[in-house]
């Protein structure tokens, strides 16, 4: 066997990129074969062509292009049966015409076919020579014809494996699309309880194409709003793609929200559609909009300025139609402050704030969530319907539920496994947070119900003055100077905590 054999199979083996594989591959072959370059030459049997899919070159000097060239049926069997499994030399009469080695090439070239571990050739190996070719060096060429099949042969399931993810994920953004519009016509509970403000916003902006910003605490129940806006807007039967901008590394941000072509960085094996790309014609959901870094930040005004924008590594400037909705739990107007959001996307963003208030402040919903989860996974686990006594209501009720919907659907979902199926354990369900509960409500001074976070507080009492100034903002006689700060301030916290001052225009 000749001596870069077994490395050839190492790198053939190891190497995920094929580019880097037949780079490689070729410096180590070019120890015992006078090479110039080799292409690793791909067969499409639909097309009819041969293309070429990686090139190494082992010499300076100008490497060909990577073209595609005709190939007619039962060439590659015809060179198969000429090669016996070696190369075969070609001169250089023979090369333009019906054969595998594309123009351009200058000295002799030495050509076999590469087969699949089932005999079915899959291309060729073209190898450019810069001299005459001894017995080692033919021996040596002849033995790499396997390790470069199996390089191309990872490479072709790679794509593959890519081209199925993508289908995968295509099919999953239309069935989270058909499955967000039922859930929508029967699962908004409050709807016309506490959400009853929240829904009318909804229906306002949803026909439009304004973007829409959903604001509230984590498991407020922002993404089923979103899901809600998409279904009552006009691109309903459209996809609906949520992405949570915290959950991705940010150096990765860019080609997910945008796509990538093939080589844009080590690892873009494949051209990759962007969330952007695969929401067209319908809306993209950015969940944790306060986590996107700052360059993803320009490139997401762009496309909301004039809807353009490119691939990472793309020359080629694409336009999409998206609607954009975003949602946070986070003070973005302080991130913008610090520097770490533009002021102008924000303004863009938030022309339209949604405000989902925490379940802390809806107790009226409490007890038509916990049966609603009850219901739905009593459902799940047993035969009934699981329903919920006055205990286990007061229970409910005296908890200040920091993690909102979200941990009260757990707490639910617990007590039906607890209650085995038939009833609901809720006091099992609720484990520490009632002991805990137990506890606060022991000292005189605690009134864990009744107490306001920060920015309930704040947006009572800006309710409050609102009240009184007729919706009126600015002026001696408006709002903001009833409160002692700037109209412009006052306007900036309004949207912050979803504050609809029209609603208090007096009539
Ligand atoms: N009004 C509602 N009616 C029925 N189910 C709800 C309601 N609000 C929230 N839920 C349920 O509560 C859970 C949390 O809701 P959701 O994921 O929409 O919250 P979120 O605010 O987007 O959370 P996060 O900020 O963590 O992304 C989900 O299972 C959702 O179906």
């Amino acid at each position: 066997m000749p001596s870069s054999t077994s490395d050839l199979w190492r790198e053939a083996s190891h190497t995920e990129d094929l580019a880097e594989a037949v780079l490689r591959m070729t410096s180590l072959l070019s120890r015992e074969v006078p090479l110039r370059c080799v292409l690793v030459r791909l067969y499409n049997s639909e097309a009819g062509v041969l293309e070429t899919v990686a090139i190494g070159t082992a010499r300076s000097g100008a490497t060909p292009g990577a073209p595609r060239t005709h190939c007619p049926a039962g060439y590659l069997d015809r060179l198969r049966k000429r090669a016996r499994g070696r190369v075969v030399l070609l001169e250089r009469h023979e090369t333009p015409g019906e054969d595998a080695v594309p123009a351009g090439l200058r000295g002799t070239a030495a050509i076999g076919v590469l087969e699949a571990r089932d005999a079915t050739p899959m291309g060729v190996l073209v190898a450019e020579l810069a001299g005459p070719l001894d017995g080692a060096g033919r021996s040596a060429l002849d033995a790499s014809l396997d390790p470069f099949a199996a390089a191309l042969a990872r490479h072709v399931q790679l794509h593959r494996l890519e081209q199925l993810w993508e289908a995968a994920q295509a099919t999953n953004v239309s069935l989270l699309a058909r499955l967000g519009r039922q859930e929508i016509v029967e699962e908004i509970v409050g709807a016309e309880g506490s959400l009853r403000a929240v829904m009318t916003r909804v229906e306002q902006v949803a026909p439009t194409d304004a973007p829409v910003l959903i604001l509230g605490e984590t498991g407020t129940g922002k993404e089923v709003i979103a899901r809600a806006l998409h279904a009552r807007s006009p691109r309903a039967d459209g996809p609906i793609v949520r992405v949570n901008c915290g959950a991705i590394p940010p150096d990765l941000i860019d080609s997910e929200l945008f796509g990538h072509e093939k080589g844009a960085f080590t690892g873009a094996l494949a051209t990759r559609k962007g969330w952007f790309e695969r929401a067209d014609g319908g809306t993209l959901f950015l969940d944790e909009i306060g986590d996107l870094p700052l360059a993803a930040q320009v490139r997401l005004l762009r496309i909301l300025q004039d809807g353009t924008y490119e691939r990472v590594g793309g020359q080629h400037t694409r336009r999409v139609d998206v609607r954009l909705l975003a949602a946070t739990h986070r003070d973005v107007e302080t991130l913008v402050h610090a520097g770490h959001f533009r002021e102008d996307l924000w303004y863009r963003i938030s022309v339209f704030p949604v405000y989902l208030p925490p379940l802390r402040s809806r107790r009226d919903d409490l007890p038509a969530l916990a049966r609603h989860f009850a219901q739905a996974r009593g459902l799940r686990l047993g035969p009934d319907p699981l329903d919920l006594t006055d205990d286990d209501m007061e229970v409910l009720l005296a908890y200040p539920w920091p993690g909102n919907v979200r941990e009260l659907a757990a707490v639910i979902e617990r007590a039906a496994i607890l209650g085995g199926g038939h009833r609901l354990d809720v006091r099992g369900a609720m484990g520490t947070k009632l002991h805990a509960l137990h506890e606060r409500l022991a000292e005189p001074s605690a009134e864990p119900a009744a107490f306001l976070s920060l920015d309930e507080a704040m947006r009572s009492h800006i309710e409050e003055a609102l009240r009184r100034c007729g919706g009126k903002v600015e002026g001696a006689d408006g709002a903001a100077a009833l409160l002692g700060i700037n109209p412009h301030t006052l306007r900036g916290r309004m949207r912050k905590l979803g504050v609809d001052w029209t609603r208090f225009h007096s009539r």
